[in-house]
């Protein structure tokens, strides 16, 4: 997809991976839907990109995903401002143990929701024109993560549902492409989650632990992951890929039998 000129819905805008997304896309010509549960943040990134790359670029709305009618409320809100919706980075994320019910509304459920109101828009079939979806999974989607149980199972549904999705888009010829991309530890205020007992619960004693593996593993760039957000958006090829990010080896791909790979 050639990204000048197109319009693209980022949940989790604000900060990190989100912000950095969003520079990205903007970089690339595109107009960026900012959306986030954080109304200061996002007045503040939006003033901050206007001053960089004019106010018409963007639009803020604050909105949490969580919430049924303020997401749809939010696409319907594009479609107005914008008229129309060509990519949808479904990034919103967030790593609570203790709360880990909304770790499954926010990183999962709220994923699931987001495609399916983005498919309907951006599907062929539908009148639509086509588009690419982009949902951000972890590397703990593919790893077992024993200090984040259920964040872990929150990503690991995102690659099942994400995979799922794309094959059905390419049965259906809908004209849409869905791809999820893993990342490693990356520099952004999610990992001050890991000091907190209020997000960390039981697993808080293994604090260390987590940040031993950051240790060893290392930190990522949010700017390496916009990047592999621009190659999964530009090159057509891909449907259905898991792309992982880590230090030790940069952009890579899950590998999988001929037969559990997706068609473009
Ligand atoms: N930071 C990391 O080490 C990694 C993060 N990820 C994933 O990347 C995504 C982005 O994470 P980060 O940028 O690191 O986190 P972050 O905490 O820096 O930013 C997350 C953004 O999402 C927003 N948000 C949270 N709940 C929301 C809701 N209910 N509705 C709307 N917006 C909401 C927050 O306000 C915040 O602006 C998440 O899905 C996360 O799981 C994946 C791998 C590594
Ligand atoms: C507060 C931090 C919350 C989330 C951080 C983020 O989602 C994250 O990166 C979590 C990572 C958890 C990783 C858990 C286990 C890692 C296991 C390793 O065995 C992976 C090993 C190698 C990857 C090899 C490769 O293909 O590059």
């Amino acid at each position: 997809m050639y990204l000048n000129g197109k319009v693209a819905f980022v949940t989790g805008a604000a900060q990190g991976i989100g912000r950095a997304m969003v520079e990205e896309l903007l970089h690339k010509g595109a107009a960026v839907i900012l959306v986030d549960l954080n109304r200061i943040a996002g007045e503040q990134c939006k003033a901050s990109l206007d001053e960089e790359f004019g106010s018409h670029r963007t639009l803020f709305i604050q909105c949490d995903v969580t919430d049924e009618k303020q997401l749809k409320a939010a696409f319907q809100k594009t479609m107005e401002h914008f008229g129309n919706l060509d990519i949808l980075v479904n990034n919103a994320g967030v790593n609570n143990e203790k709360d880990w019910e909304k770790t499954i509304e926010v990183n999962l459920i709220s994923v699931i929701r987001g495609t399916y109101i983005g498919l309907e828009l951006m599907n062929v079939k539908n009148g639509g024109r086509g588009g690419v979806i982009i949902n951000i999974s972890s590397l703990a989607g593919l790893t077992p993560a024993a200090y984040q149980p259920v964040y872990c199972a929150s990503k690991h549904g995102v690659i099942g549902f994400t995979r799922s999705i794309a094959a059905l888009a390419s049965i259906g010829n809908y004209g849409v492409r869905i791809n999820t991309v893993c990342p490693a530890f990356v520099d952004t205020p999610l990992l001050e989650s890991i000091e907190k007992e209020e997000n960390m619960g039981e697993f808080y004693k293994y604090k260390d632990n987590i940040k031993d593996m950051m240790k060893s593993f290392g930190v990522l760039d949010p700017s390496l992951i916009a990047k592999g957000l621009i190659d999964l958006i530009e090159d057509d090829s891909f449907n259905g890929a898991v792309m992982k990010i880590t230090t030790s080896r940069g952009i890579h791909f899950e590998e999988y039998a001929a037969h559990q790979k997706t068609k473009v």
